[in-house]
């Protein structure tokens, strides 16, 4: 079995200390850091873009696991690997070739995601599972933090985790939206092996990152 790992959201960090709060995250144990990019277009909110990941390259060695919400989105992922991710996460949706997207990733040595809302079926994904590196399986729809987790999608990675075992696979399954110290259980077991959490690592315990990384990894 894969290591369980923590990818906490920076959404819900304090955006005026962000170089800070990702200095916070390594030193509590991250083992990346998710950056949810929205377009207020794609998702009704807008985040940060390439500018603000660049500048915070040089706060922390961790991998930047950037979730791009974003609608086209083949034509800035160069912008984002030249910025310092070291994950691109795309959406089915938002691209009018998901292969070729996924191709553009891998040819930046970028490793490539692929994220499926609550609704996206994994058939559109199936063939293309020996190509990616990741599938994020979003547990809200898109577009904010602290939402509730839908535990309808535990099906989704118990089926996911169920082809890669058969086919021998080794992608991540990596799950974001409202991920606390109850459900994180329900999610390893179904099989999934990165989490996101920004509310509940943020907020919680007084902001105890480290103690919040801890209670999520254990199972
Ligand atoms: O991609 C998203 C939301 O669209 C997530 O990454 C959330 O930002 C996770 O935040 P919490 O649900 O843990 O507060
Ligand atoms: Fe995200």
């Amino acid at each position: 079995m894969k290591k369980i790992q923590i990818s906490p959201s920076i959404l819900s960090a304090d955006f005026s200390q962000l170089g800070n709060e990702i200095k916070k995250l390594e030193e509590g144990g991250a083992d990346m850091i998710h950056v949810d990019v929205m377009d207020g277009h794609f998702v009704p909110n807008l985040t940060m873009g390439p500018p603000i990941i660049r500048a915070l390259r040089q706060h922390t060695k961790l991998p930047f696991d950037v979730h791009l919400m974003i609608s086209p989105v083949h034509k800035y992922i160069q912008d984002y690997a030249d910025a310092g991710a070291n994950i691109i996460t795309i959406h089915p949706e938002a691209t009018e070739n998901l292969k070729n997207s996924i191709q553009h990733i891998k040819s930046l040595n970028k490793k490539v995601g692929v994220s499926l809302n609550p609704e996206t079926k994994i058939d559109l994904i199936i063939e293309l599972l020996d190509e990616i590196d990741l599938v994020l399986i979003m547990s809200v729809n898109p577009g904010f933090g602290g939402q509730k987790f839908m535990p309808k999608v535990l099906e989704k990675i118990k089926e996911l985790k169920k082809i890669k075992d058969e086919k021998n696979l080794e992608f991540d399954i990596e799950i974001d939206g409202g991920i606390n110290f109850d459900n994180n259980k329900l999610a390893i077991a179904a099989g999934a092996n990165i989490l996101v959490s920004g509310t509940t690592i943020f907020k919680n315990n007084n902001g105890n990152i480290k103690k919040n990384i801890e209670l999520l990894k254990s199972s």
